[in-house]
């Protein structure tokens, strides 16, 4: 069995029990033994990002450049074997896991570009002979707290802006993905970062996760995960007023009006609800269809559905893989039986099934004849479930789209140029898609929501400076 320590200050170091990481697709496949921190282990991490702070943040920006270069074209390098793992660990499909590695590579390029570009602004005074510059300086040390479900891109455009712009890191990844942490790990490892800037601390939610809240040495939180965990992370923050960012939830509307193309959104609807097995807190899990194609949408959606493959997610024709865990598997079945009590008409899936391999397989779940109250329509499943809810027109499905906590991504499917401009105008969400479903979003541009969804800066792209630096304004007399 292979084991898999931490790197904290430099060194491999084992933790203080160890974390067997299960492969969902085929349960008597174990990928290895993962170390799990304890809090003493957690400490020495926050320590060592703390002592290395000083010399990184004022260090030459042309190592670090380099450095976050040298890690993603490896990454891109070993997209292929990288993603093999993280579909062997997650349960998406190869190409998705092959996307995702990818996607990783190119976040930490384009944040090695970005070092390069770090703005100041200097400004002419309202009082004679006063210099005022305004310039951006890193936090601190960054406590990362990552979700299972996208076990690379996540960490990738958390880690990668936090160390461009002159920050150190301590890393707790998911206890489902600790393979794919790891192995962005070690290849930073080889980068030429400094012992102590970049930490890796696998280990429980409750207990590392919770020293990272805790320690006043973390001056800045980024978590994506659940709500309630959010919650948690925002209260320990606020308590010692550090800096925080979350992403959390959604239960994104995908609207189809009367004049939309049928076949694009339908594939809209499946691949935006469905793909990566609707693990996505982009996924369309309500879609709201105007009632003249309704009829039609639903019969295309479920022929559409059953050319689906669900499978093992390393075989080259799965469509859909596996949940992620029993409890996740559990949590979508018993949504199953709470959108029939609620009456809503399960027009495909929606059951467990039995494959090659001992997995936790389901057919993704569609229910027709959904209105918005039903808890389907309002609660996040985080799984291949989603509700067709009609409506009578657009402002009625504008007005359905936006009846939600939630407001991450939001989409419409139209021929309508008018209808498309005011919806993405008028939809109350961070991310608007036209024509494509809400989730699966480019890496160089801000991502995250309004409402429960996201609360702080956005992430990726330039945006992210706002989160990953604090401004200083100078005054200085002639
Ligand atoms: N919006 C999104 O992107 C995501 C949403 N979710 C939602 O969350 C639900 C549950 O998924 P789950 O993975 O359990 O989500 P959690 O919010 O529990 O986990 C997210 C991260 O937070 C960590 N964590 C858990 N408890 C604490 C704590 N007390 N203090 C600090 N960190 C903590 C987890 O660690 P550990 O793994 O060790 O528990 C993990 O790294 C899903 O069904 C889904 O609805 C989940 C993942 C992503
Ligand atoms: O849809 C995407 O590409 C990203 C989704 C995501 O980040 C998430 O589900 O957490």
């Amino acid at each position: 069995m292979s084991q898999f320590a931490n790197y904290i200050n430099g060194e491999w170091l084992q933790g203080a029990s160890v974390n067997k990481n299960i492969n969902p697709s085929d349960l008597s496949d174990v990928i290895g033994e993962y170390a799990q921190a304890d809090a003493a282990q957690a400490d020495i991490a926050i320590a060592a990002a703390h002592a290395a702070f000083p010399a990184w943040s004022t260090g030459n920006i042309q190592a670090r450049s380099d450095a976050l270069d040298k890690i993603g074209s490896e990454i891109l390098a070993r997209k292929e074997e990288l993603g093999r793992l993280l579909s062997r660990e997650e349960g998406k499909t190869l190409a998705e896991g092959i996307g995702e590695a990818g996607r990783a590579g190119n976040i930490f390029k384009f944040f090695a570009a970005e070092v390069l570009r770090i703005q100041g602004q200097k400004l002419a005074s309202v009082r004679p002979g006063m210099d005022i510059e305004i310039t951006r300086e890193p936090v601190g040390v960054v406590g990362i707290i990552a979700p299972w479900n996208f076990p690379m891109a996540i960490p990738a455009w958390k880690i990668a802006p936090a160390l461009a712009y002159g920050n150190t890191v301590v890393f707790k990844p998911a206890e489902l993905v600790p393979g794919s942490a790891w192995a962005i790990a070690d290849i930073i490892s080889r980068s030429g970062i400094p012992a102590g800037v970049f930490n890796l601390v696998m280990g429980r939610g409750s207990v590392v996760g919770q020293r990272f809240i805790d320690d006043r040495r973390v001056t800045a939180l980024t978590f994506t995960g659940s709500v309630s965990t959010g919650n948690r992370v925002a209260q320990g923050c606020i308590a010692r007023m550090a800096k925080f960012q979350l992403e959390m939830g959604g239960k994104n509307p995908l609207v189809v009006l009367n004049d939309a193309d049928l076949n694009v959104a339908v594939t809209a609807a499946v691949q935006g609800a469905f793909f990566s097995t609707g693990q996505r807190c982009t996924a369309s899990s309500r879609i709201i269809v105007e009632k003249d194609i309704y009829p039609r949408f639903i019969e295309a959606a479920r022929a559409q559905l059953a050319g689906l493959k669900i499978g093992h997610a390393l075989s080259a024709d799965t469509n859909i893989g596996p949940v992620v865990d029993q409890s996740q598997l559990d949590q979508n079945l018993s949504y199953i039986e709470i959108g029939k009590q609620e009456g809503a008409s399960l027009v495909s899936g929606g059951e467990r099934i039995k494959r090659d391999t001992d997995g936790f397989y389901m057919t993704p779940a569609l229910f027709a004849d959904c209105n918005n109250d039903m808890r389907i329509s309002r609660e996040e499943i985080f799984g291949p479930v989603a509700s067709v809810i009609p409506a009578d027109n657009y402002e009625h499905a504008l007005q359905l789209a936006n009846d939600t906590e939630f407001g991450l991504s939001s989409g419409i499917c139209t021929t309508s140029l008018k209808h498309a401009t005011h919806f993405k105008r008028h939809a109350q969400a961070g991310m608007v898609m036209v024509n494509t479903a809400t989730a699966g979003v480019d890496y160089h541009v801000p991502f995250g929501g309004r409402k429960a969804s996201s609360y702080g800066p956005r992430e990726q792209g330039a945006y992210a400076a706002e989160f990953y630096t604090t401004v200083k304004t100078s005054y200085t007399a002639a």
